[in-house]
């Protein structure tokens, strides 16, 4: 389904006022919807610690995924966030598609951008952002869209600071230093926002908030309200719940450290669940090179022993090449088969990663 039609179709269906799951939103397990559990708890980092690197390390290599706690972004700010994030999704639905994603466009109010990869929808809605909210906030609230604004601006910049502060640490575990990197690149790094809502839902087991998948960043900051319903893929485990943790923030390691890392590190598959109870938020900080930079394994972790396991690739050409090609993307931008019993985590994945 392309997603002009996705969001056409979604037009009929406000998620909130459904008071039963319609077919079109029911997944089977063999659609994705499986749900074996894992009891194992994701770490979680002060990184005021002074082993932070070396736990950051530790978290990359075992999970692809870790919380984070004294990161320095105000409470009060995640909260903001939150209330913005609420007031947008609580607009009626006519208002908000007004400020719909274009067929072809990222930024604006739709369905999530993997949909037209599954059979069946997910029980959630979304708004991208990647330029300045301006022109969509006004569209949104006519009257007074500063503050949302003003909210929206202040969080980029402070998770900015965060996720260049977690990049280097990432870096640093891996033995990388400043003068291995044009960091100057780097300070220019790219982002979006992306907030997500998932309605109370009158099937939750049956029905899949948002389907499983990597993203396509080179980390991903996640402040998920006080509702579970992340959950993340452990080889040998099954899907492990990330409890949020008031004030903590989700790190989720990207497609881009994956190739960066040479596959010592690989990206974390996720996905969001729903609950009959409680209506979740989640904003997702994704955070990437600009546009210019070419990422390719980092030298200093190759050798004879250690070929290169990918080609360079820019952001944008990797975000086309897993536009088209969902979950084979790495593999696509991969240039060696395995070597010394490595194998590509990713490979094995069955699910959409357009992140
Ligand atoms: O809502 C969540 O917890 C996950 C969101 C997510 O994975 C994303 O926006 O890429
Ligand atoms: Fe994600």
């Amino acid at each position: 389904m392309s997603l002009q039609l996705l969001d056409t179709f979604k037009e009929k269906h406000d998620l909130n006022a459904l008071k039963e799951l319609p077919d079109s939103y029911t997944w089977s397990s063999m659609d994705g919807s499986s749900s074996s559990c894992g009891s194992e708890l994701v770490p979680v980092i002060n990184l005021e610690d002074s082993n932070a690197m070396k736990h950051v390390g530790h978290a990359c290599k075992k999970w692809g995924v870790f919380q984070v706690t004294n990161h320095g972004i105000p409470m009060a700010l995640l909260d903001n966030m939150e209330d913005s994030g609420r007031n947008l999704f609580s607009l009626p639905l006519h208002q908000k598609q007004k400020a719909a994603r274009s067929p072809n466009g990222v930024s604006g109010y739709g369905v999530a951008r993997i949909s037209s990869f599954f059979p069946k929808l997910m029980w959630s809605e979304g708004f991208t952002l990647v330029e300045p909210p301006h022109e969509h906030a006004q569209i949104l609230w006519p009257q007074g869209y500063g503050n949302f604004c003003d909210v929206i601006e202040e969080y980029k910049k402070e998770m900015n600071k965060l996720a260049n502060r977690v990049m280097w640490l990432i870096l640093g575990s891996l033995g990388i230093t400043r003068e291995d990197i044009k960091w100057e690149d780097l300070k220019e790094a790219r982002s979006a926002l992306q907030l997500n809502s998932y309605p109370t839902c009158p099937d939750p087991d049956r029905a899949m908030g948002l389907a499983a998948h990597t993203d396509s960043t080179l980390l991903t900051i996640l402040h998920q309200n006080n509702t579970s319903g992340l959950q993340v893929h452990r080889e040998g485990v099954g899907w492990v719940t990330v409890e949020p943790m008031i004030g903590a923030l989700v790190v989720n390691v990207g497609d881009l450290v994956q190739i960066l890392s040479n596959g010592l590190y690989s990206s974390i598959l996720h996905r969001a669940v729903v609950n009959r109870t409680q209506h979740r938020l989640s904003v997702a900080y994704l955070y990437g090179p600009p546009s210019n930079v070419k990422i390719a394994p980092l030298s200093k972790l190759t050798d004879n022993v250690n070929p290169p396991l990918y080609r360079s690739v820019t952001w944008s050409e990797y975000l086309g090449t897993k536009a088209k090609h969902f979950n084979k993307a790495l593999s696509l931008v991969r240039i060696c088969g395995p070597i010394n019993g490595f194998v590509d985590a990713n490979d094995n994945h069955n699910s959409v990663l357009v992140r």
